[in-house]
């Protein structure tokens, strides 16, 4: 078995991405970020409060016959970006892309942080990362694609995220067609929760790799390219009018500058990041600053190939072989 799910950009910078999701009977349809960097389905709810609910879709367990409450548990979880939220759990019926989940833990939030209170775009999240990254307690709960895995024809999914156009997740195949390049595999590290690996190299602007290697995550999660501050500046070196904005907190430049590219070396391929997806949006409306989609990974401690990084390929989260698989598109 498998399944196929579209995915879109959630605005003009493809700050996220959304995905509909199937929760209950009759299914309740919510539109979701689907996030390797974490490992919890959760979902705005009837237990949202009302104000902090107002704007988003929202699943009500009520309304559904095949809920059940998971008496007991709780979650509650923070994100990079510092945003959070809590609740309750229910298990339902999960289908994403054609393919269902009889029963899997569907995390209720009777909290949610402002970010998410304001991104009425997305209704919660879908967790890809490696189940021991669940916040649920005092019983941690498995992933949709953990659950998924066993049926699925292969235990694995692909991402092929794009530019300003509608992108897929494919679950138990890999579709090759939608890549040009040969697809390179490296080990994946889950014991963190999420999928992390190590480039060998890079270069910027077509130029040949060096055998610096990158250790990071790959992370649908995450808009932006986050990588050392030597490597930020050795891309930005070459961007005449690059400067660091604090109000932005990101490196800035006039949206007329021809970016040059940024490849990174994966499991013996070369993945080459056009300077146009490197030119994430102007900074305000019509304004002609630009703000950069490589950005400094110093305050997080971990470098990030968000979607920045990920739009320029098609990956394969292979969990049944702990391996990631990366190919030009
Ligand atoms: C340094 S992780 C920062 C990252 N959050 C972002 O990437 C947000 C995403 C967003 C949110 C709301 C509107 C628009 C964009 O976007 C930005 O932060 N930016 C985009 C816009 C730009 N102008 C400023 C920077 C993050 O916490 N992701 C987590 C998932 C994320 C949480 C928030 C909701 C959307 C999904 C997750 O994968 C992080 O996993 C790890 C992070 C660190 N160790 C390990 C794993």
């Amino acid at each position: 078995q498998t399944g196929s799910a579209n995915t879109n950009p959630s605005d003009s910078a493809d700050d996220e991405y959304i995905t509909s999701v199937s929760i209950g009977t009759p299914a309740q349809v919510l539109p979701l970020d689907f996030d390797t960097g974490s490992s919890d389905l959760w979902v705005f709810s009837s237990e949202t409060p009302k104000s902090s609910a107002s704007g988003h879709v929202t699943y009500s367990p009520s309304k559904s016959s095949t809920a059940k409450k998971l008496s007991g548990s709780t979650w509650s979880i923070e994100y990079g970006d510092k945003s959070s939220s809590s609740g309750d759990v229910y298990t339902d019926v999960v289908t994403i892309g054609g393919f269902s989940v009889k029963t899997q833990a569907v995390e209720s939030a009777t909290k949610v942080s402002t970010q998410f209170v304001q991104d009425t775009v997305i209704s919660g999240l879908v967790g890809l990362g490696f189940d021991i990254g669940n916040q649920v307690s005092p019983r941690p709960q498995k992933t949709w694609f953990s659950n998924a895995a066993s049926s699925l024809a292969e235990p694995l999914f692909t991402a092929d995220l794009r530019h300003q156009e509608t992108g897929s997740y494919n679950f138990g195949f890999i579709d090759t067609s939608l890549a040009k390049g040969t697809i390179g595999y490296t080990p994946a590290d889950g014991s963190e929760g999420y999928w992390g690996f190590t480039a060998t190299g890079y270069s910027v602007g077509g130029a040949q790799l060096n055998r610096n290697s990158i250790t990071g995550i790959a992370d649908t999660g995450t808009t932006l390219l986050l990588l050392p501050d030597n490597i930020v500046d050795a891309y930005y070196n070459n961007v005449e009018s690059a400067e660091y904005d604090d109000s932005q907190e990101g490196v800035v430049f006039d949206c007329s500058e021809d970016l040059p590219s940024f490849s990174f070396g994966v499991g013996g391929q070369t993945i080459t990041i056009s300077g146009d997806l490197l030119n994430l949006t102007p900074i305000e409306e019509g304004s002609s600053t630009c703000f950069g989609g490589l950005q400094s990974s110093a305050d997080i401690g971990i470098n990030i190939f968000g979607d920045v990084a990920l739009k320029a390929a098609l990956v394969v989260f292979d969990l049944g072989n702990e391996r990631l698989g990366w190919a030009q598109k």
